[in-house]
């Protein structure tokens, strides 16, 4: 899938930043949202990151979706006028792995999980 880049910006630079990004996990979730889950072995870690992101989203005046789980957190970045991906957007992912870096990810199989039983039967 290519990536949708946003009118207006510098298109071939953004590219290349992507391409680090890909090399770094992040994916793309249909041509303009870029995607990536971290995986912590303490919920705490979980949500300093999501305060983390947040603070820098409002510093950058843009924002993230992001989806908290027990040992993970899922971020998502796209740009909305003009639609697709941009300059904002690669500096946050970069953001994002720098801050996650500090506090320390693990393997998916390392993160915190719940007990044995599903919510669903809670
Ligand atoms: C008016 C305000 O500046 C815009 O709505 C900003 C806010 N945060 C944003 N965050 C993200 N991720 N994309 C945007 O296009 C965006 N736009």
């Amino acid at each position: 899938m290519q990536p949708k880049i946003s009118e207006g910006q510098d298109e071939s630079k953004i590219k290349a930043e992507l391409e680090v990004l890909f090399q770094n996990g992040w994916k793309l979730k249909e041509e303009q949202i870029l995607e990536k889950t971290y995986y912590f072995k303490t919920y705490t870690k979980v949500l300093d990151l999501h305060t983390c992101i947040g603070v820098g989203s409002k510093s950058k005046n843009h924002h993230s979706k992001m989806i908290t789980e027990i040992g993970s957190l899922a971020v998502y970045w796209t740009t909305h006028k003009p639609g697709g991906l941009s300059a904002k957007d690669t500096f946050m992912a970069r953001y994002c792995d720098d801050q996650a870096k500090l506090i320390g990810t693990v393997d998916q199989s390392e993160a915190q999980k719940c007990g044995p039983r599903p919510y669903s039967q809670i």
